[in-house]
């Protein structure tokens, strides 16, 4: 059995027009794919085909060798997807939407591990605030924080960097870098690359 996330032939189209086709990749553990291209060819759009969240048009998306279907919980168990709108509830505190997602994941949570993840990202003043009373950079950390905080086999993430300091997006790459060293695979749509190894996808546009 081939371990890992793989694609043949993937096409989607937006509102008749075609975003993007005959996309094909294989990843297994270790394995980091960057995602790039200009605004609009396709790149948040290829990602939520691979999340689950929009079926494919075409071709095929496998994940340890069995077909992905949209709302598979085992594949749903097995990714983190973090977006532009980082799926962060506003009114909640970063430490309460942390120990929600953990409880949502089947895990229990541990106040003591959410606050040391959240203290490492920098935000150890910000953490009992209201999500919505945060910067752009401030909510996407409490997203990397979620990611630190629920192992998963595959990352998709989409412009991870986007709004993050230079502090917070050198953490981000070591914990990239953790999750490749562990076996992780991981996704990556981004406008600045992220480090010498792994492969390359280039959407055009
Ligand atoms: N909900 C939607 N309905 C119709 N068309 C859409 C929708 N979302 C995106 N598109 C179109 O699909 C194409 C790809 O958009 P997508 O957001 O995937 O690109 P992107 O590479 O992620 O862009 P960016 O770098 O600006 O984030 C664009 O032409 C866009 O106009």
């Amino acid at each position: 059995m081939e371990s890992g996330l793989s694609a043949r032939g993937l096409g989607f189209s937006r509102a008749g027009r075609p975003v993007f086709s005959g996309i094909d990749f294989k990843l297994g553990p270790g394995e980091l794919l960057q995602v790039t291209g200009a605004n609009g060819s396709g790149k948040t759009s290829l990602l939520r085909v691979l999340s689950g969240l929009l079926p494919p048009e075409e071709g095929e998306l496998r994940w340890h060798d069995r077909p992905v279907r949209s709302g598979e919980s085992g594949y749903l168990q097995s990714m983190a997807y973090v977006g532009h709108t980082d799926g962060i509830d506003p009114d909640l505190s970063a430490t309460e939407n942390l120990q929600f997602a953990m409880r949502v994941a089947g895990d229990t949570p541990s106040v003591e591990r959410i606050e040391a993840a959240l203290a490492s990202l920098g935000m150890a003043k910000a953490m009992h605030a209201p999500v919505r009373t945060l910067s752009q950079g401030q909510r996407r950390r409490v997203a990397l924080a979620r990611l630190a905080l629920l192992p998963r086999a595959l990352w998709l993430l989409d412009e991870p960097l986007t709004s993050l300091d230079g502090h917070a997006g050198e953490c981000f790459r070591e914990q990239l870098d953790a999750h490749l060293r562990a076996g992780g695979i991981a996704v990556v749509a981004t406008h600045q690359p992220l480090a010498a190894r792994g492969r390359a996808l280039n959407l055009g546009g």
